[in-house]
This record gives structure tokens, sequence and C-alpha cells, in this order.
């Protein structure tokens, strides 16, 4: 007996919900490899980044968004643009819930938006995320509540984290895209300029390991990449502060904490690259660059959007 092929299938997925809803945890499990940057503080990820994982004859692009919170600064307004942009051009939008937070107001105002922009063509999907940390009962009343809010095509209880109902979620995504061709190369899993997923592993290992607002006062740019001949790879990145005394905070005592994540960063980019790498950090201290055009390019967002 011959097997007639799957028809190729392709499309984008936005993963929407509010800062540290999991979304660039499950960013990563679906594409089984770290794509996006991951901390227990909020608003980690800034731009949209794209993970591309395969499901059969399936080839999903996951696009995990900036978490949706009332904006105060351009840096803010433009991550929200951003997410919502993401959500925009997606042939599904999940919406991602935790919970153990349940129906907070933050969830409210997202539902509010997704009832004002409903398109027939997308289909929106639910996932309640950490069930890990809740009893069943709760999820019953959650998934009844959210599904009273809107008509999410599909509920699933998922846990990012521990890989709970992670499969069921990626096959049922894969089967509910629209027919076509890949947008991608088989072996390609992510759809980021490297010098920027580069800059993103160091302004991981400063937001956890500097306090309060600091990580939400600096960014990272890689500068200079260079190919050396032994194979190996040469970053230059630049660390944006905004005073001189957060220059000394991030350089630490004797340069410590500036050497602790250089290290980390490094040894998470040779794993990464599967090389040799020289990472080498300059801090400067630049005041207004939150209002700066060239920052934003280089994070990939778009400085208009901030505009208020
Ligand atoms: N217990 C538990 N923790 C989780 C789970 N999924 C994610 N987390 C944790 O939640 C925190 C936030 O996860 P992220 O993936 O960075 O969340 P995000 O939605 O991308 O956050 P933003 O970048 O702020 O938008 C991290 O500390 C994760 O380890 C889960 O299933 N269970």
């Amino acid at each position: 007996m011959t097997e007639n092929a799957a028809p190729t299938r392709a499309g984008f997925v936005a993963l929407i919900g509010e800062p540290n809803a999991g979304k660039s945890t499950l960013t990563n499990a679906m594409v089984g490899a770290k794509v996006s940057i991951v901390t227990h503080k909020v608003q980690t990820t800034r731009a949209r980044i794209r993970g591309v994982a395969l499901e059969g004859a399936a080839q999903i692009v996951f696009v995990d968004t900036p978490g949706l919170f009332r904006p105060r600064r351009r840096l803010d307004r433009a991550m929200v643009a951003a997410a919502w942009g993401g959500a925009a051009d997606a042939d599904i939008v999940v919406l991602m819930v935790e919970a153990h937070r349940g129906m907070t107001d933050g969830v409210r105002a997202i539902l509010e938006t997704l009832n004002e922009r409903r398109d027939p063509k997308q289909i929106v999907a639910l996932a309640i995320n950490k069930i890990d940390r809740v009893k069943s009962e709760v999820l019953l009343k959650l998934t009844q509540d959210l599904n009273a809010a809107y008509p999410f095509a599909e509920t699933f209880m998922i846990s990012a984290e521990k890989g709970y109902g992670v499969a069921d979620l990626r096959a049922w995504l894969g089967a509910s895209l629209p027919e076509g061709p890949w947008m991608y190369p088989e072996d390609q899993i992510a759809d980021v300029p490297l010098r920027m997923i580069a800059a993103e592993i160091t302004r991981e290992k400063l937001t956890l390991r500097l306090h309060q607002e600091l990580p939400y006062q600096l960014t990272v740019e890689t500068e200079n990449w260079e190919e050396r001949k032994d194979g190996s790879v040469r970053i230059d990145q630049v660390v944006y502060v905004m005073r001189d005394g957060h220059k000394g905070i991030l350089l630490g005592h004797k340069g410590e904490t500036a050497k602790a994540v250089s290290k980390a960063a490094r040894e998470e980019l040779v794993e990464f690259l599967g090389r040799k790498v020289h990472l080498f950090l300059q801090v400067k201290v630049r005041p207004n660059w939150l209002e700066e055009k060239e920052r934003f390019d280089e994070m990939g967002l778009d400085f208009r959007d901030g505009n208020a």
C-alpha cells in the first residue's frame, strides 16, 4: 500500500499575553531550542521573535511577542504595538493566561481588545499556562470564565516549563494552519538576526543579575561580528545605560558583575553557535537612549509606534 504524502502546511502563530505569562518559555519548548530569552522578570521580551517548529508536514512559525500591559514609556508603547502587530499578521493567535493569576485586569483588557479586533479569518485559541501551580477545580472555573468572555476556537491547559500539553497544542496548531509551502528551510529554527540573538543572550544574563529597575534602563547591541580564520567568532557588544551610577553597578566591585555576565553570556553563545566565541563587552552611558531611533531599530522595534 502506498501512502499519500500529507499536504504541507505553514503559517504564523502569535503567542500573546500579559508579561510573564510564559510566551518565551512556550516558544522555546515548541522549537526545542532556546530562541527567546526567559527570565522571572516581566517585560523581558522586547521585540517579536520568530521560532520555527516542524509538526509532521506543517511548519509552524511561532511569533513570541512582548507582553501586553499598560504602556508608559516610548519603549513600552513600541513593545505593545509590536505585540498587537504580531497578532494581526498571524494565522492563529494563542492567548496565554497564567493559571494561578486567573482573570486579572490585564487579561480583561486583552480580551476586550481581542473582541474589538475580531477577524473571522483568524483562529484564536486559549492556552492556560502554569497548570503545575494550581488545582484542577480552579482550571475548570477559569476555562468557563475565559470562554464566556471570548469565543475561543479551542482551550488548552499546559505547562510550558514542564512540557505538559505542549505536544497536543503543537499537533492542533499544525493541523489548523493553512495548506501551503514551507517558508523556511527545514533546519532553520529562528528568524532573528544572529547579532540580535547574541545581544539578547547578554541582556538575559544582565537581567538575571541586576536588581530593580536597572534591567529596564539598559539595552545591549552587537556592534561587531567577526568570523575568524580559526573558526571562532569575535563578538563586540555595547551595553547602553542611562547614568554614570548604573555603569558602576553594572561593572560591580572590581568588575566582578561584568565579568560574571560576560562569562555566562559567552558560555551560552558557545553552545548556541557551536564554536569558540570571544566576547567583548563595553559599557557606555547614554542618558537618552530610550529616545533614540537607532536603538529601536537595533531591537527590531518601530520607533514611531512609541509616539504618545
Ligand atoms: N511554574 C511554571 N513556571 C513557568 C511556566 N512557564 C513559564 N514559567 C516561568 O514564568 C516566567 C516567565 O516566563 P517567560 O517565558 O519569560 O514569560 P513571557 O511571557 O515571555 O514574559 P515577557 O517577556 O515579560 O513577556 C519564567 O520564570 C518561567 O520560568 C510553567 O508552565 N510553570
